[in-house]
């Protein structure tokens, strides 16, 4: 290459990351820390093999881990390229779906399968096993995911996840079911393209014909099963390329293997390893902050990484009495007007509502990312119930959300009989059962049932004669759904959500084309949780950032505050085991090197969680930080009178010890078992926590706020509503 030749996307490369995209050898494994610019190798790589190395887009395969990752990178090679846009870039699971849907025969999959997720698996294994609660049957639920993250199958040794002798024959029965429905769940979507390439060599040729690339990011992150794909993939001419670091593995409870990425050279013998050791993100004070942090993890592979940016300035500390009195600093700090270039991170979902709360009253425009997923709300849920179920009438988890909701009087034997006819009678088809309610069910049963396969039929012929956003239009008020929830939300602000997300799901709807295989493509989307829809990309609206710490992975911004540095929080319940800390301490690592200019950290010294009131400590982490890099701050005027001359982290420090108590309303007398902060658990809606108690005509009427994110108010004493111990 003449000088004056060199594109500029190279040009704009270090040596080390010039070597790394230049390097034509069959395998390569970049191990670098945060920010060092490894998602920057890789795309441009995928750049200058199109553009220089005269590579098929189409044979150009690149691989991440979030929804978000990946569209950036897409935009980004977009943006270099020309021919950017032809090459595959997507997650792990949708590359899956992808491959499932292309082979669905093979794999013995209805061709319009549906994916099914966590709670739809849970909803399977209860119909199962129906004398058990839903409650009991989760950890075998969550214990199937855990299998399938290590490519075990039923017929597997699955003693080393779990001695539970009920576990293998759940597992079984779970599988076959899932199989005879031709359904997947997220396991399948990795497991059964590796079983696909096993088991079909014809297939495997043609993949490794077709893919000649594959780029792998955030490799640290990948588990058993997807390192299996990616092996399979890898065909004797595949050049293999993965990036990542070690000490930003966040997801070893999804069964992720940091091994993956140190045996990486045994499995493709040969491996080039090329290490990036200057941070192009973030500035020397927080650098230096991350990397004291992780140095205090045993398990790490270490690396060098050195600030190419300034000192600039210290990293601040600020105490505050309560959650809302965070929420009001961080408020204070955006009020220089800086929305779009901070983010606000916490560790649990729970913890954004004080901000939305705050934000909402000052007119503070926000977005919270990765909160309840779009698709995972109830009212989402049920409508895309509606149109799996017409895509596949075999989906039995589709039918019983739907097919007494709203009511028609079709009670739980009666949907049981139904769905046990169908598998008999009809090939597993729940439809072709209901059109023969009446030989099976009396009175309004069989009336509900019938009823309903006439919507059913209806919304059928709407999809295939009228355009996508219409027909979903239409479904929503004949199934009686819209109805449905305009009755029962006695609260305005929830009704609206509500009707607001199923407006933004027809408006998604119309940018598909119509009939069945709109509807498909509609449906996949949806269930990847690909669609732009729910404000899943921050660069979308304006507004500061509000975001878990999990799901901040590769992102970058100008000022982040990291919330909730306290104990049982941040490092959360667990942490008495090292191998759970030394995961809590990365996840404050990746948190750390998301900023570039300005660090905050908060913490509060009482703090309502579910309804609870607790006195909190910092977190052990705070102590962990390079003292000559911290500048305290004080919290509010309340505050600092009470602090004296001490300093905020020393009076933080000596107060917290005062011990915790809980707090809560006195207005009730007998909380009958239920006081604000019992967790509880309900068939329809799991698990939960009593938020609020009150007197209301001589009855105790309860709030419970679940893990859905559903809020209700029930009578304890009739609502079926179960106590269950934290360690649920
Ligand atoms: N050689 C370089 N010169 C200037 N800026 C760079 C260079 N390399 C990377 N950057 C910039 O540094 C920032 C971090 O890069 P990138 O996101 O690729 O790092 P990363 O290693 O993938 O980080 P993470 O581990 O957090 O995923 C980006 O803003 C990127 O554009
Ligand atoms: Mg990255």
């Amino acid at each position: 290459m003449s000088e004056g030749d060199v594109p500029a996307y190279l040009d704009a490369l270090n040596r080390a990351q010039q070597e790394a995209v230049l390097y034509e050898g069959p395998s390569l494994l970049i191990l670098a820390g945060a920010g060092s610019g490894k998602t920057r190798v890789i795309t441009s790589k995928i750049a200058y093999m199109i553009d220089r190395l005269g590579y098929d887009p189409y044979s150009i395969l690149a691989v991440t881990f979030t929804n978000k990752a990946a569209g950036e990178m897409r935009q980004r090679v977009a943006a270099m390229v020309p021919d950017g846009a032809k090459v595959m870039i997507r997650t792990f699971h949708s590359f899956g779906a992808w491959l499932c849907r292309r082979h669905a025969k093979l794999l013995d999959l209805d061709p319009n399968f549906t994916i099914y997720d966590d709670e739809d698996s849970l909803t399977l294994l209860h119909a199962l096993e129906e004398g058990k609660k839903r409650r009991e049957l989760a950890p075998y639920a969550h214990l199937i995911s855990r299998a399938k993250d290590y490519a075990l199958s039923p017929d597997d040794e699955l003693e080393s996840l779990s001695r539970d002798p009920d576990f293998p024959r759940l597992y079984h029965s779970y599988e076959e079911r899932l199989r005879e429905m031709g359904n997947v769940d997220f396991g399948d979507l990795i497991l059964l393209p590796v079983r696909l390439l096993q088991g079909f060599p014809e297939v495997r040729d043609r993949f490794h014909g077709r893919f000649r690339v594959i780029l792998v990011d955030e490799y640290q992150d990948s588990n058993v099963a997807q390192y299996h794909l990616l092996r399979e993939l890898a065909g004797p001419d595949t050049a293999v390329c993965v990036v990542g670091d070690d000490d930003q593995s966040i997801y070893r409870f999804r069964g992720a293997e940091v091994k993956n990425i140190v045996t990486f050279p045994d499995t493709f013998p040969g491996t080039k390893v090329i290490r990036l050791e200057e941070n192009y993100r973030s500035t020397g004070r927080i650098l230096q902050a991350a990397s004291e942090v992780v140095s205090n993890n045993r398990s790490r592979l270490g690396k060098t990484l050195r600030p190419t940016k300034g000192e600039g300035v210290k990293v601040r500390l600020c105490f505050l009495s309560d959650q809302n009195d965070e929420a009001e600093y961080c408020a204070g700090l955006l009020s220089d007007g800086n929305l779009n270039d901070t983010a606000i991170l916490y560790r649990t979902n729970a913890q954004s509502a004080a901000f939305e709360t705050c934000f909402l009253r000052r007119g503070i425009p926000y977005k919270v990312v990765g909160a309840l997923r779009f698709y995972e709300r109830e009212e989402i849920k049920d409508a895309l119930a509606l149109l799996a179920l017409l895509q596949n009438p075999k989906d039995e988890v589709a039918f019983r959300r739907i097919v007494n909701k709203p009511t028609r009087g079709i009670g739980s034997k009666s949907v049981a009989k139904l769905c046990d006819h169908g598998g008999r009678f009809c090939s597993g088809d729940l439809l072709a059962a209901c059109a023969q309610a009446d030989t099976l069910l009396s009175g309004k049963g069989a009336r509900g049932a019938g009823e309903f396969f006439a919507v059913m039929e209806e919304i059928g012929r709407l999809v295939e004669h009228s355009d996508l956003a219409q027909a979903l239009q239409e479904a929503l008020s004949l199934s009686g759904l819209l109805d449905y929830y305009y009755h029962r939300m006695q609260d305005e602000i929830a009704m609206s959500q509500k009707s607001e997300n199923l407006q933004q799901l027809v408006a998604a709807a119309a940018e598909y084309p119509s009939g069945r295989e709109g509807l498909s493509a509609f449906l996949e989307d949806l269930e990847l949780d690909r669609s732009r829809l729910g404000g899943q990309d921050p660069s979308d609206e304006n507004g500061v950032t509000l975001i878990t710490m999990h799901n901040t992975k590769g992102l970058e911004f100008d000022r982040v505050i990291i919330t909730g540095m306290e104990e049982g929080l941040f490092p959360g319940r667990g942490a008495d085991d090292e191998d759970e800390l030394e995961e809590e301490r990365r996840i404050f690592y990746v948190s750390i090197t998301r900023a570039r200019y300005e660090l905050y950290l908060t913490g509060c010294r009482r703090r309502t969680i579910w309804g609870r009131t607790e006195m909190r400590l910092p977190s052990r982490f705070l102590r962990e930080l390079p003292k000559e890099v911290i500048e305290e701050e004080r919290g509010f005027e309340n505050l600092s009178a009470a602090s004296g001359a001490l300093s905020t982290r020393d009076y933080w420090l000596e107060t917290a010890s005062f011990g915790s108590g809980t707090e809560h309303g006195e207005d009730v007398e007998d909380y009958q078992g239920f006081p604000p902060g019992t967790m509880v658990y309900h068939d329809d809606y799991g698990r939960g926590q009593v938020t609020a108690a009150v007197m209301r005509d001589g009855e105790l009427v309860v709030t419970v706020r679940f893990e859905t994110g559903r809020e209700a108010e029930f009578l304890p004493r009739y609502s079926g509503l179960e106590r269950i111990g934290d360690e649920w």
